[in-house]
């Protein structure tokens, strides 16, 4: 792991920026189509600014569909952006495979949401980890060597004694043990960033909290800057630093995790906290996973709605809503609260002022 220097960057620093992260996937034409001039594409991820630093919690939060595992693919370096710029430590890199892609891997790792597919069944754990260690130069010169470095791999994700675990194979493991390997096998390339997709989803709920907590420590411990992709937003106020909504491919709303869950300002988050709670929730209180409420459909993404995407579900939608693309705005009541909301826009909240003032009603 990283050991501090004199010269180590400061907690807070930015390490991983994406700037107009935009991914569009070309839609294969029908052959109807083929004499068509148009090409269409599914906007999966359109115009994303983010930033994550060193030792906080980013959390990504929206409905299925809505572009968020794009996000992280594409910060990984899996698949190439349509647009937009991913920078690293403030040098933007593009990778393709090979050396420089395991050199970029080396920092930013990616945990996938399902541990029992990313870890190969007819391998064991000390496999796994073993050449996590290896391609990434951390395995040592000797054999004494390689085998702290797996000690030190477990006990850092609380599998101990290390002897138990390091023999099995992944179907001898309970989901909770899974994912502390697959996270062992993440800090094995010794990173600054883990990608973490929907991390504890697929976990039986006793355990989620028990994973998220050690995901936590480990921020501490090591300063990991973490994306924390999730469909529940209640988990992000518990786990993550900041918080950002994501609706049909767009970010819509962002700022420190307390202020966005108790104080949403985009229609959009509203609805997401406001809908009925979710058995399956991580923490007993507010917010309500999306993905199962009823009202209302995502847009379509290959041709997605002008305007605010939102516009055609938002129950407070004026006509601007459906021409114009609202810009990045402060909501002003917390320092770093923005959305992407014509609602608050100097002209609405100045009229808005007006109007309370004239006939005291008028709010948002
Ligand atoms: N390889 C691909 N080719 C074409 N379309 C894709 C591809 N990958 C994703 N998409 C589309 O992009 C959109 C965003 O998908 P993505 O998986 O990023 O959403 P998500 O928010 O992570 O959803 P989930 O929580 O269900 O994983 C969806 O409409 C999806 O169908």
């Amino acid at each position: 792991m990283t050991t501090p220097t004199p010269s180590a960057p400061a907690a807070g620093e930015e390490v991983l920026e994406a700037i107009g992260l935009t991914k569009h996937f070309p839609v294969r034409r029908r052959l109807r189509g083929l004499f068509s001039r148009t090409r269409t594409a599914v906007h999966a991820v359109d115009d994303v600014q983010l930033t994550l630093r060193r030792g906080r919690v980013t959390a990504l939060v929206g409905e299925s569909g809505s572009g968020k595992s794009t996000v992280a693919r594409l910060l990984a370096q899996l698949y190439p952006r349509t647009a937009g710029t991913i920078a690293l430590h403030g040098e933007p890199v593009t990778v393709r495979g090979g050396r420089p892609f395991r050199a970029y891997a080396r920092r930013v790792q990616l945990i996938f949401q399902d541990p029992f597919a990313s870890l190969n069944p007819v391998h064991t754990v000390r496999y796994h980890l073993t050449r996590a260690l290896r391609v990434h130069g951390n395995a040592g010169r000797t054999d004494a060597d390689l085998d702290a470095a797996l000690r030190r791999l477990l006990e850092r994700v609380r599998l101990t004694p290390a002897e138990r675990y390091l023999g099995s194979f992944p179907h001898e493991l309970s989901g909770g043990q899974r994912q502390r390997v697959a996270i062992a096998r993440a800090l094995g390339a010794d990173p600054e960033v883990l990608l973490a997709d929907e991390p504890v989803s697929m976990l039986d709920v006793s355990i989620r909290l028990g994973v998220l907590n050690l995901l936590r420590e480990l921020k501490e411990q090591f300063d990991l800057a973490i994306l924390y992709i999730t469909h529940d937003i209640a988990s992000a106020r518990y786990f993550a630093d900041e918080t950002l909504v994501m609706y049909a491919g767009r970010l819509v709303e962002g700022g420190d995790s307390e202020t966005v869950t108790q104080r949403p300002a985009h229609p959009y988050t509203r609805l997401l906290i406001g809908s009925a709670p979710d058995p399956d929730r991580i923490t007993g209180d507010g917010g309500a996973d999306v993905a199962e409420r009823g009202d209302g459909e995502p847009p379509s993404l290959i041709r997605p709605p002008a305007g605010c995407r939102f516009h055609p579900r938002c129950p407070v939608a004026m006509p601007r809503c459906a021409e114009e693309l609202p810009p990045r705005l402060e909501v002003g009541d917390h320092d770093g609260h923005w959305t992407a909301c014509w609602l608050y826009h100097p002209d609405v909240t100045k009229a808005g002022a007006a109007a309370a003032t004239v006939g005291g009603g008028a709010g948002r």
